[in-house]
């Protein structure tokens, strides 16, 4: 599904991961590393808004010989999302659909699932951390991708959008053969994420664990 060809990534000489030739199947992944390991790094690499050396390239679409294909099948939720305070969070939802090519009653369904009618056209600058966490994994679920980046997921939302976040993603990849990477430093439950595999980041290097 995804291969890194001679990838290299660094800030100011000092280089971070290195992936001469691997190749990730379908699935859903967990990336694991400390601190500092270069989660983050590899998402934002990933997703195509980082530079970095060599390649990555989704079956035949290559990142950077098609940038515009490419992107329209990875989408990505950062782990500390920024967005515009003066906007709402329907007119946010309104952009990326349109960007992403989403079909007409998408967005209104993952709204509803994760209960975030009441406020949805509230400006954004009156969003709780776990409010805007809710609004930039809606985001990551809207148009037909074929890969979801989610770093940190479960930070800051509560129990029962956990729940919906879990189903989601489970509904996503039976239904839709859609891959996901998920960063996270809390224990995922493999018991809602069935047949979920584990990839490791450590000493620059990334290491399948399946
Ligand atoms: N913009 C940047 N400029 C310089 N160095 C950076 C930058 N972003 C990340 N780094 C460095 O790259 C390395 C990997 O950082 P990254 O944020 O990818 O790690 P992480 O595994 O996501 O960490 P955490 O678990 O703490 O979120 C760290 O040594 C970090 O200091």
């Amino acid at each position: 599904m995804l291969h890194f060809s001679q990838f290299e990534k660094s800030y100011f000489n000092h280089l971070v991961l290195k992936i001469d030739n691997i190749k990730i199947p379908e699935g859903i992944f967990w990336i694991k590393g400390s601190n500092g390991s270069g989660k983050s790094t590899l998402l934002k690499a990933i997703a195509g808004i980082l530079s970095f050396e060599g390649d990555i390239s989704l079956g035949n679409i290559y990142l950077k010989n098609h940038g515009v294909s490419y992107r329209k099948l990875v989408n990505f939720a950062e782990a500390e999302p920024l967005f515009p305070e003066f906007l709402t969070g329907s007119e946010m939802i309104t952009l990326f659909a349109e960007a992403k090519g989403a079909i007409s009653g998408q967005a209104e369904t993952l709204i509803t699932d994760m209960g975030m009618k009441s406020y949805i056209n509230n400006p954004l600058g009156s969003y709780s951390s776990g409010m805007l966490k809710k609004l930039s994994l809606v985001l990551a679920f809207l148009g037909q991708p074929k890969l979801i980046l989610l770093d940190e997921p479960l930070n800051t939302i509560d129990v029962e959008s956990l729940e919906i976040l879990y189903r989601w993603i489970d509904e996503k990849y039976q239904n839709e053969k859609v891959s996901f990477l998920l960063s996270s430093h809390q224990q995922l439950d493999e018991l809602k994420l069935p047949g979920l595999k584990q990839i490791n980041i450590e000493d620059k290097k990334i290491t399948l664990n399946f």
